[in-house]
């Protein structure tokens, strides 16, 4: 693919890099970085349909730079410019790209995937034991200076000998079973396409059907992306399949549960404790859970580490670079693949 015709390429940054800045002044030396003065998406799309950012071949993005251009759709795409060939994503879940739109454009896209993998496991196992035990309650009594509380924190649960659903068994899904087996768990999950029989065998985990995974969970962890089939995957219907006193923990994206049925679910005590990392509209969080002593919650903090922000921003980069010098991506997204 002739890309540049011989001119020095230009790479337009969405986001800030916080951390792989080496990575980054090697892709300086080979092109030039455009970077938006706009602050808002009105803006921006002024921007980008001014020619601003004309002759750009790929642009970094990070998912904080939604705050400025808002969701990569038709209407962003249309006023970016045709030289726009490439969007290299930092982050694993990328539904803040319409890649439908984008392929309509002829972008490609990438993602980071594996570079989260373990930080997103080990909170989503930080937040399957805290919510197992009750730990948002006696962390709350603490700092409001009551030790334990006036009423004792009720009991929690081990995790040796209880189900683990899995729902999504990607990368992070998977890394979450093995780390969840030394714990004693037994491992059960859904996911559209059945793993070859040794892996499940290596992670010890029985694929299962979805209403199974409903019915037979004690923890149910969401390892899913969101898309237009996932969202609001568990919502009231799902609940109520569920065993009473269910746990759920959410690292995947908000949106894939139902927060207000959570909230009622919860209230209800069908679901007994959440461990939640994502909300459906961050950084807005339902009242519904803020208020909810017994569930724990993290501001979306799964990769939030210097080591894996730095591989998922080293990952991104490679997308960069690959798309300069070699006209293609490392890590297209699967709704891409093949095309
Ligand atoms: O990689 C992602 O998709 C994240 O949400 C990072 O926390």
């Amino acid at each position: 693919m002739a890309l540049n015709d011989g001119k020095r390429p230009k790479v337009l940054l969405l986001g800030a890099i916080e951390h792989a800045h080496s990575a980054w002044t090697a892709v300086c030396e080979i092109a030039d970085i455009l970077t938006p003065t706009a602050t808002n998406r009105a803006d921006f799309v002024q921007e980008a349909a001014s020619g601003a950012f004309d002759g750009c071949l790929a642009a970094y993005r990070t998912f904080g730079s939604f705050e400025v251009t808002g969701r990569v759709d038709s209407e962003l795409l249309d006023a970016l410019p045709r030289s726009l060939l490439f969007i290299c994503h930092n982050g694993a879940g990328y539904d803040q790209v319409d890649v439908q739109a984008c392929t309509a454009h002829d972008i490609r896209v990438s993602n980071t995937p594996t570079a989260v993998d373990d930080a997103t496991a080990d909170i989503g196992i930080f937040l399957l034991l805290g919510a197992l035990r009750n730990l948002a309650v006696g962390m709350a009594a603490l700092r409001a200076g009551e030790w334990r509380g006036s009423t004792l924190p009720a009991l929690g649960h081990d995790p040796q000998g209880k189900v683990l659903g899995i729902l999504g068994m990607g990368g992070i899904g998977r890394n979450m079973a093995k780390k969840a087996l030394a714990f004693g768990m037994t491992i059960r999950y859904y996911n559209r396409r059945r793993l070859e029989p040794g892996v499940e065998k290596e992670l010890g985990a029985e694929h299962v059907g979805f209403d199974e995974l409903l019915a037979e969970s004690d923890v149910l962890s969401l390892n899913l992306p969101l898309n237009q089939n996932t969202r609001h995957i568990i919502s009231r219907r799902e609940f109520a399949k569920m065993k009473k006193g269910a746990v759920i923990v959410n690292t995947a994206r908000g949106a894939v549960i139902d927060e207000a049925a959570l909230v009622e679910a919860l209230d209800s005590g069908q679901v007994s404790s959440a461990g939640l990392d994502v909300y459906e509209q961050e950084p807005y969080v339902h009242p519904g859970l803020l208020s909810n002593p017994r569930v724990l919650l993290v501001p979306h903090m799964g990769t939030w580490t210097v080591e894996t922000e730095t591989k998922m921003e080293e990952w991104a980069i490679s997308n960069v670079r690959m798309a300069i010098e070699e006209g293609r991506l490392r890590s297209v997204v699967p709704e891409q693949r093949g095309n």
